[in-house]
């Protein structure tokens, strides 16, 4: 039976979020006991929280919802790339182009282990030119292990903008410290949330048959 590979950050009021957005917060409202025979919570959590695919609406005010994306990026085969040698920014010349083979997903690990404990305002961006390179691979979805495609400081969000520019997909706050770099089978669904730009996904991989 193939390997199921969790590649998705465990959601606590302790994780770390993007600066300046509320925590994740889980309440509960029913508990059981006398009369009442289930617990019953609800969660408040930033969209881009943890492990999360970025709707077009993020990036762009006429872009696709969470509920309005097409399912088919985030499921199906995917090559994972170790990329924890790029400096700062994943540059064209940091990507091993002859292992995509085709592939139309593709994620990057740029941690050695990845931040659980701490935000990271450093974490590694990916550049613009190596989206639009990926893009014209006819590449539908890029990974990171990364909190965002763009750093932190960005205003001009240029890989996002090149994300835009070749209709790819988005998943970010991956944790791929446990994976060997290969060819997998990516699932990693967006939730139906009306309206949104971004949702949580449960991403898991499995080896390719
Ligand atoms: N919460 C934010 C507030 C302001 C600016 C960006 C964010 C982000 O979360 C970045 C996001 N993860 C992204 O790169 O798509
Ligand atoms: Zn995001
Ligand atoms: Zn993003």
């Amino acid at each position: 039976m193939s390997r199921l590979w969790d590649i998705s950050q465990p959601l606590h009021p302790d994780l770390p979020v993007w600066p300046g957005e509320p925590p994740f917060a889980i309440t509960r409202h029913a508990v059981i006991g006398e009369g009442c025979p289930v617990n019953v919570g609800a969660i408040s959590t930033p969209l881009h929280a943890g492990t999360h695919g970025d709707a077009p609406f993020h990036y762009a005010n006429d872009g696709a919802s969470s509920a309005e994306c097409d399912l088919e990026p985030y499921i199906g085969p995917c090559v994972l790339l170790d990329v924890r040698h790029a400096q700062g920014r994943v540059e064209v010349g940091d990507v091993d182009w002859d292992a995509l083979h085709g592939a139309t997903r593709v994620l990057l690990r740029t941690y050695e282990h990845f931040p659980h404990e701490a935000w990271d305002s450093d974490f590694t961006a990916v550049a613009s030119e190596v989206i639009t390179r990926l893009g014209a691979l006819g590449v539908r979805l890029i990974g990171t292990d990364a909190a965002s495609l763009d750093p932190e400081q960005s205003k001009t969000l240029d890989a996002h903008r090149a994300v835009k520019a070749a209709d790819m997909r988005i998943l970010e706050g991956l944790v791929l410290d446990d994976v060997p770099p290969g060819r997998y089978e990516l699932i990693a669904l967006p939730l139906r949330i009306v309206g949104a730009d971004a949702s949580p996904v449960r991403a898991v991989l499995k080896d390719a048959a």
